[in-house]
């Protein structure tokens, strides 16, 4: 699948974002090594907190669904340049991609900025820095 075509699907996903409060809409698809798409929005609540974004819903229902080969992840916002995942996103994210996977930024007037998951969260907190405690 193209980065295009993925991006197009993010934008779909963007659509159905439930943002009464930010009114911030934004749009995730995660491509699986399968070719199976699966599409994030970000979910609000009038508990601002609890509010999930679109990269995460994406990943989480891969993995409810017992999915782990991600292969692309694009996101979309209408944003002045291509939108940059929050920090809380880029932790869960770096939790299962690896270094290599890419990620497309964009925004709804076509800019793109890929990029690999190692430049979005460089020197990131992982499992094996547990590894010293361990008994
Ligand atoms: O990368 C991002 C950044 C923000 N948001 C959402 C969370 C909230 O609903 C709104 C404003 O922060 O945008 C995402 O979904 N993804
Ligand atoms: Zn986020």
């Amino acid at each position: 699948m193209e980065q295009t075509e993925l991006i197009s699907l993010a934008k779909e996903a963007h659509g159905k974002a439930y943002t009464p409060y930010s009114k911030f809409n934004v749009g995730a698809a995660l491509l699986m090594k399968s070719g199976k798409v699966y599409l994030g929005c970000n979910i609000e609540n009038a508990a601002y907190p609890v509010t999930i974004c679109a990269e995460r819903t994406a990943i989480f229902k891969a993995i409810s669904e017992g999915e782990y080969d991600f292969d692309q992840l694009a996101v979309v916002a209408d944003t002045e340049r291509p939108v940059p995942p929050c920090g809380s996103c880029r932790q869960v994210l770096s939790e299962f991609f690896t270094k290599e996977t890419l990620i497309h930024t964009s925004n709804l007037t076509g800019d793109i900025k890929t990029i690999t998951m190692e430049e979005l969260l460089p020197f990131s907190f992982a499992a094996s820095d547990m590894e010293k405690n361990k008994n």
